[in-house]
């Protein structure tokens, strides 16, 4: 049996000029977290919804695959895929939670109609019973009193509208459950009583989950796996443990800082001066130069490549064999950032 359930290689997406994502791989193995993380306008989103195939014009691929493996046969090409196999592919294969669950309800249906159109739609054999039934039976499964099946979404607070959503995304028992900011909106406690219920089910049901958000300290608690991304590319992919013990580049360490942890330690905060790239502007060199403490001149001129290191795949320079074919350059290395917890490690 294959143990990776979703491939995604070289996968780039554009908004007209905007180049919104770039050169994105990754392989997501069966039932696990891979966290994909990054400020605001990075590409996050974007590559959920390529990868769901739910972009709309002006977005586009414009090079790269997905590859959906299933549990037997042959891997099937997400990208290639048309009507009625796009549409079984969709919430049976990779279900998506999206950002707003308030945008993402419709709220002048109740939760039952919109669970039971999940049925309705995918599975049309199922009896108006059978359809009750499994509703309630997922409102259950999420925490929600299968008795407010009649409600509205306006009815219900953040963390439940939220449930509902991941009831939704779990009503044909997918592979793949992408959740794109899930928990943004909610309060701490909500936050980490969503997150509580996400790897619960994913324990009982073994999907695999594709978790986006700008909070790196939350994702370094769930994922197995973490991207880290910046200017549309993944910048830092690797294990949580080592990004979080071996942050190699210099913007993973900078959100390694910028985030309190979830355990409530009292620390230092200190935000990445400057901000992010316009992605509509073509960039020289490597697009976090202009705010890298560590940058010197080659920086601004060569775009790092996403090479291996160890376990981990890191795109500085840095670490770039093509520069440094040894090992990292250690005069570079040893300017830390100053009073910050976590350090770029060689
Ligand atoms: N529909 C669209 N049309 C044009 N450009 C878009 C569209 N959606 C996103 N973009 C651009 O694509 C880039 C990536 O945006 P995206 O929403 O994927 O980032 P993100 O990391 O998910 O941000 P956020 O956390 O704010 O959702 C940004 O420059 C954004 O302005």
């Amino acid at each position: 049996m294959n143990d990776t359930v979703l491939s995604v290689r070289n996968l780039s997406v554009a908004y007209g000029q905007t180049r919104a994502v770039r050169d994105v791989s990754f392989e997501l193995g069966r039932g696990q977290v891979l966290g994909i993380a990054g400020e605001s306008g990075c590409g996050k989103s974007t590559l959920a919804y390529a990868i769901n195939r739910l972009l709309q014009p002006p977005g586009r691929t414009t090079a790269g695959e997905v590859l959906f493996h299933p549990q037997d046969g042959d891997p099937i090409d997400v990208l290639a895929l048309e009507g009625e196999e796009l549409r079984r592919f969709r919430w049976r294969r990779v279900a998506m939670v999206f950002q707003s669950a308030m945008n993402a309800l419709n709220p002048v249906l109740s939760v039952r109609r919109q669970l039971h159109d999940v049925f309705t739609t995918h599975e049309p054999s199922m009896s108006r019973r059978e359809r009750e039934e499994r509703s309630r039976e997922l409102l259950n499964l999420v925490g929600i009193d299968p008795g407010r099946i009649g409600s509205y979404p306006h009815k219900l607070s953040g963390g439940m509208r939220q449930r509902v959503l991941i009831a939704m995304a779990m009503a044909l028992n997918p592979d793949v459950v992408v959740l794109d900011e899930p928990t943004t909106a909610l309060d701490v406690v909500v936050q980490r009583d969503i997150l509580e219920e996400i790897d619960r089910l994913r324990e009982m049901f073994g999907f695999a989950v594709v978790f986006i958000t700008h909070d790196l300290s939350l994702l370094l608690e769930i994922s197995d796996q973490l991207a880290i991304m910046y200017g549309g590319r993944i910048v830092e992919y690797g294990t949580s443990k080592d990004t979080l013990l071996q942050p190699r580049h210099p913007y993973t360490v900078g959100l390694l800082n910028s985030f309190p942890s979830l355990r409530g330690e009292r620390q230092a905060l200190h935000g990445i001066p400057g901000s992010p790239p316009d992605l509509s502007k073509e960039v020289t060199g490597c697009s976090f130069a202009p705010r890298c403490p560590y940058a010197f001149e080659g920086c601004h001129t060569y775009e790092p490549e996403l090479d291996s290191i160890q376990d981990s795949f890191v795109a500085c320079l840095q670490y770039d064999r093509r520069l440094h074919p040894a090992r990292p350059d250690r005069r570079l290395l040893e300017r830390r950032f100053e009073h910050a917890e976590h350090k770029v490690t060689s």
